[in-house]
């Protein structure tokens, strides 16, 4: 009897994210789940992750505090820079910002310019968001954040700028963070 192979998909493609969109960029305050999520949902749709903190990191061989510390925040935002233009150039890929990415015009207009890019806004309150960051490790050294009051003040001034920015925007508090990475795939489904 005669039989009828199907070919059979050589990679699974994620039928789910529409076929133009190659990378997810993921931005949000400090806290909001940019690694975390970002890290598992590149997982979830077979994609590259790339975190901006940790690129620069491995590139210029310390933390971020002491990048900080050495060279100061002004300096810092140009490495950023570099380090966002080089991930933009992937495909894809989801890619994690620091949390003081938009506060650059050049990196809103990088991500404004860069097609088939969908950024998504992970959203939470500021005491959410500082309480997730003093569970980490590195509370106690984090740039940006041992002047709580400054950090709220930061917080606030960059919330249009995130906003702007995104297509998409998801609310974390009260998920987990599994639960956010279906929230994105399920709002980047109907872009
Ligand atoms: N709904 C959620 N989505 C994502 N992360 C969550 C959520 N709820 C709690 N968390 C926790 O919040 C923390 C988020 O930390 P993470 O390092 O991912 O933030 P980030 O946005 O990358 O911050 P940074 O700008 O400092 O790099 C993690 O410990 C994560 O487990
Ligand atoms: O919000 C910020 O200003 C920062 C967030 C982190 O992702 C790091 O990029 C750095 O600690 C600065
Ligand atoms: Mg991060």
């Amino acid at each position: 009897m005669a039989t009828t192979t199907v070919p059979l998909p050589l990679t699974p493609v994620p039928h789910s994210l529409p076929s133009q969109l190659k990378r997810i960029v993921l931005t949000g305050f400090m806290g909001a789940g940019k690694t975390t999520a970002g890290r598992r949902l590149a997982a979830a749709l077979h994609w590259d992750f790339l975190d901006i903190d940790a690129l620069l990191e491995e590139r210029h061989g310390s933390t971020i505090a002491d990048i900080f510390n050495t060279h100061g925040e002004d300096t810092f935002r140009r490495f950023e820079s570099h380090a966002i233009a080089h991930a933009l150039g992937h495909r894809n890929t989801v890619i994690a910002l620091g949390g003081g990415a938009p506060e650059v015009l050049t990196n809103r207009l990088l991500l404004e310019q860069t097609p088939a890019t969908a950024v998504v806004f992970l959203d939470a309150g500021f005491p959410a968001l500082f309480d997730r960051c003093m569970l980490q490790p590195d509370a106690a050294v984090r740039p940006n954040l041992a002047d709580p009051v400054a950090a709220e003040a930061r917080f606030r001034a960059r919330l249009p700028l995130y906003r702007r920015i995104a297509r998409i925007t998801v609310a974390t508090e009260g998920k987990t963070p599994d639960e956010t990475v279906i929230t994105i795939q399920e709002r980047l489904q109907n872009l």
